[in-house]
């Protein structure tokens, strides 16, 4: 095995998982040799539809969900997951792939994996975790890092900023792998709030900047504007009626609160879920996210002890 890293995307549906992949690859292929990686991307979503990266291998080769759904007549989240599990029983298809891509004992292979981001794949029936185990089998520990790519404009709207951020820790705990959180999408973002956004350290922090207002001490309205609260409206009869379903949707409201504020302690006093914003027209902000991720799986740090790999003098070439 040569030297390599693998970043392993994931994130909800449409979030921008294989624009990331692609913004990557070409801020890879504008850094030039000097850089001293080979940035490739594969794609391991068999519902993958379109995508704009160059593909190193592609799991649709394997089988891909429109297959399955044709000859099984399965729906397409069973078709996904049999497509997985397939996967899962011919590891020596992506045992190949890597090791076509993994062979040169001189060049850093940086793989960035499109990988689907149904959470269920990680949790309930988890097939990804599997195939992780499998890559750390085959010597890819300490060389894997998750990037869960959230669509910035989650942040706007409480209920999908706690689901999200909820999403977000649930992956991050599950594939047990250095992980970073990307806030994609963040060029429909205001200037102005991204060079705050950029300060911001908590995902709550964030939802402030964002558009949230927990300016009130009791956390405001992101209580008011709990997820829930359009459930807790009972209809209003009569007035013995009225009090007693009042008080009854007080007391729920009140449960709701105290649910959406721990959610939300939970998620802000321990800083579990940050977010690094991702600007696809700023190169800065490219570069920042690839940094972070780069210290996340401290990639780099061993890049010198190699350094004797490489010829500065022919320009970054390798030998
Ligand atoms: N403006 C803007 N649009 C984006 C960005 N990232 C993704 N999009 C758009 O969001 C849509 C979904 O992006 P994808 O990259 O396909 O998202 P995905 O997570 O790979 O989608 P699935 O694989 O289908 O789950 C596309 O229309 C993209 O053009 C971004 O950073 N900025």
């Amino acid at each position: 095995m040569g030297h390599c890293v693998i970043q392993l995307v994931t994130g909800p549906a449409g979030s921008g998982k294989s624009t990331y992949c692609h913004i990557m690859q070409e801020h890879g292929l504008a850094m030039g040799p000097k850089h001293r990686r080979r940035i490739h991307v594969a794609n391991l979503d068999p519902a993958a539809e379109h995508f704009r990266y160059d593909v190193a291998f592609d799991v649709r080769d394997l089988i891909s969900v429109d297959d399955v759904m044709d000859e099984l007549q399965l729906g397409p989240n069973g078709s996904l997951v049999y497509c997985m599990e397939y996967l899962l029983q011919n590891m020596d298809w992506l045992e190949e792939n890597l090791d076509n891509y993994d062979d040169d004992e001189c060049v850093i292979l940086y793989l960035i994996i499109d990988c689907p981001g149904q959470i269920e794949l990680y949790t309930h029936i988890p097939v990804m975790n599997k195939i992780i185990d499998q890559l750390r089998m085959w010597g890819y520990n300490h060389k894997m890092v998750s990037v869960f790519v959230v669509d910035a404009t989650f942040v706007t709207d409480p209920a999908k900023f706690i689901s999200g951020s909820l999403l977000a820790l649930s992956a991050m705990i599950s594939m047990q792998l250095p992980h970073v959180n990307v806030l994609s999408k963040c060029d429909l973002v205001e200037e102005a709030s991204m060079d705050r956004v950029l300060e911001m350290e908590s995902a709550l922090q964030l939802w402030d900047v964002l558009g949230g207002d927990r300016a009130s001490s009791d956390g405001g309205s992101i209580l008011s504007s709990s997820p829930f609260r359009n459930q807790l409206q009972p209809p209003i009869e009569n007035s013995t009626k009225q009090n007693s379903s009042t008080a009854r949707r007080n007391n729920r409201e009140r449960r709701w609160n105290r649910l959406t504020e721990a959610i939300c302690s939970l998620l802000d006093d321990y800083s579990m879920v940050g977010f690094i914003p991702l600007n696809i027209n700023d190169e800065d902000s490219i570069s920042h996210v690839l940094a972070t991720v780069d210290h996340a799986i401290q990639y780099g740090e061993d890049l010198e002890v190699r350094g004797a790999d490489y010829d500065d003098d022919v320009g970054g070439e390798v030998e």
